[in-house]
């Protein structure tokens, strides 16, 4: 027994077990041990609505993966050639080379068809989680310091992602995506003094020329990628330096974090995680066709196909100018400004600017340079998220716009009316949304504060000895009553005395008026109602008027 004893003790101080020694040898080199010890025992909090970057996240392997699949067969050439491949109906017929190594992916490469459906519907959920998990840190106010930085690099991932998606698109060369290079060349002839100089060094001459294509397969695997990875990285760097926000609970304040150790549970469930995301992508792929490019045909710019959709989420674009009308004004008698295309083209990104300087604009409101670590509930916060939604109703405006003849021939609607709702609806519709959202978050904050007072309804009618009927209320746990009452309910900035204690006239700048005003939006009166405090839970609890 000693022996045995013995000899392992031996064997540990003459020569430690392999993988010991493998990760010595690293740390000497890489300092693993100390990141290992400080990344695996990095706390995540735990919330669903925290998976949506997540999604994002593993979308954005799954299209790099796929990516480089198709980078493999894709052939980036506008060069026309004679399609011989084994689709049948395309037999013989002249097309570009870009066109006929899709319909090679599709038909002739090995796993080619379900890639590309993996790239593109992985592309469009990737969109699509982007979008919610911005709304996410938009309505939670999670953006706020210290995390404006991390807002803009995420918001300029969304925009890289928009171009990635746009040029992806426009790769295979078929009639759709085509008919959508011609719609860009149309907005950059629009713009300007520099739109015929953009245009020729995009294209290398008159439309369609031969350059477009490889110049956005360069942009498209090359470029953007290697940009959205890099911000990518960099984001999830800043998450790591920031910690993650958490919702407010009992013992979770501003200055922890309370969740799970990154090593081993968070690794194992966000593990888990990416595989149920290329699971249900790859499902989706296998069963649902998208971009049938085949059945649609090779671009020829004399030909336009009906129904020509960008991606959905280009298609606020579009409907912006589908639902512009067609104005020209000519300048000094011979030059034209085609402004049906130029203020939907202003229009788009001033959309886009708003979202991106809103951080900026409520921290200048608020004069809040706190830092915030305790993630909001929209209601507690109803201006912000009434701009929130009616933000997003112009946005889903412009959308319907984008699919005009869509909806048309699938409802059976009259396009005319189609266009005149979304031209008055992007108008109308953001105001009342406005007044409406803030509505129900006051209606909600006080269904919080009886909430707490006297607890849930729990629908028990009882009939009291003297005939009256009452509902008893059950009160909530103490955990609960925390929840709904841990929210700051900040005053409103006020400004100062007309005169100072000399009695000399202040002078207030109109700014700092405006500024007074727009926090009274904020957090006056009519846009916060008084949280339950402790001492009216007591009374009401202490049996005077309890029910
Ligand atoms: C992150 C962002 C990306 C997005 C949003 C995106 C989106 C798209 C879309 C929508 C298409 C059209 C697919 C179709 O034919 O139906 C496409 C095609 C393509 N993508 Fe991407 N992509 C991304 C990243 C990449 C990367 C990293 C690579 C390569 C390393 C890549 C390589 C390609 C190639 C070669 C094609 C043309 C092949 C084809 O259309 O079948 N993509 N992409
Ligand atoms: C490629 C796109 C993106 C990826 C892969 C990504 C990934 C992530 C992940 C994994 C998290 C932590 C989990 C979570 O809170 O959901 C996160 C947090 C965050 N993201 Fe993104 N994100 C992307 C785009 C964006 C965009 C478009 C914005 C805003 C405009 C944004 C702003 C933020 C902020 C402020 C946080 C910190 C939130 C907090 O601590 O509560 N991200 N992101």
């Amino acid at each position: 027994m000693s022996t045995a004893t013995d000899e392992r003790t031996t064997a540990r101080r003459g020569k430690a077990p392999a993988g010991e020694r493998l990760a010595d040898w690293a740390d000497g080199r890489l300092g693993v041990y100390g990141a290992a010890k400080y990344g695996m025992r990095k706390v995540f909090p735990d919330h669903w609505s925290f998976l949506l970057g997540e999604i994002a996240l593993f979308s954005f392997i799954i299209v790099l993966l796929t990516g480089v699949y198709l980078t493999l067969f894709f052939v980036p050439s506008m060069a026309q050639v004679e399609y011989h491949g084994s689709y049948v109906p395309m037999q013989g017929q002249l097309m570009s080379e870009a066109y006929a190594s899709t319909l090679d992916i599709s038909f002739d490469v090995r796993g080619g068809l379900l890639v590309r459906q993996i790239h593109h519907w992985g592309a469009l959920i990737f969109v699509v989680a982007i979008f919610i998990h911005m709304m996410r840190v938009f309505f939670t106010g999670a953006f706020r310091k210290p995390r404006e930085i991390n807002w803009l690099f995420g918001f300029t991932l969304f925009i890289l992602a928009l171009f990635t998606g746009l040029t992806g698109y426009s790769l295979p060369d078929d009639l759709l995506s085509g008919t959508g290079i011609r719609f860009m060349e149309g907005a950059i002839l629009a713009t300007p003094v520099v739109g015929t100089w953009i245009q020729m060094l995009l294209f290398g001459g008159e439309f369609p020329g031969h350059d477009i294509i490889p110049r956005f397969f360069v942009i498209h695997v090359l470029l953007l990628p290697g940009l959205l990875l890099a911000l990518v990285v960099a984001h999830l760097i800043l998450i790591v330096f920031h910690k993650h926000t958490h919702y407010a609970g009992p013992g979770k304040t501003n200055t922890n974090v309370v969740g799970m150790p990154f090593f081993p549970v968070y690794m194992a469930k966000a593990g888990g995680f990416t595989f149920i995301v290329f699971g249900v992508i790859t499902l989706i792929a296998g069963t649902v066709t998208i971009n049938p490019v085949w059945t649609i045909g090779p671009y020829r710019p004399e030909t336009v196909s009906t129904n020509a959709q960008p991606d959905w989420y280009l298609g606020f674009s579009e409907g912006l100018v589908r639902m512009m009308p067609g104005w020209e004004i000519v300048l000094f008698g011979d030059y034209t400004l085609n402004l049906g295309l130029l203020i939907p083209l202003g229009v788009f990104p001033a959309m886009l600017v708003v979202l991106m300087l809103y951080p900026f604009f409520e921290s200048w409101v608020t004069k809040d340079t706190r830092e915030h670590h305790i993630a909001q509930r929209p209601r507690n916060v109803p201006t912000r998220t009434a701009f929130g939604m009616a933000w997003l109703s112009a946005y889903f405006v412009a959308l319907v716009a984008g699919g005009n003849d869509v909806w048309a021939i699938n409802f059976n609607l009259s396009i005319n009316a189609i266009t005149w709702f979304c031209r008055i609806g992007f108008f109308v519709l953001p105001v009342l949304v406005f007044f409406l959202t803030r509505r129900i978050c006051l209606g909600l904050q006080r269904r919080d504060r009886d909430k707490v007072l006297h607890g849930r309804e729990t629908g028990i009618i009882k009939r009291l000895p003297h005939g009256e009927f009452i509902e008893v209320h059950e009160p909530l746990p103490p955990a609960e009553r925390y929840k709904l009452t841990a929210h700051e309910q900040p005053r409103p900035l006020s400004l100062p005395p007309a005169v100072d204690e000399n009695g000399v006239e202040r002078k207030v700048g109109p700014l700092e008026k405006l500024r007074a005003r727009l926090s009274r939006g904020y957090y006056g009166e009519q846009a916060q109602i008084p949280k339950a405090t402790a001492e009216e839970y007591r009374e009401i609890t202490s049996g005077h008027g309890h029910h």
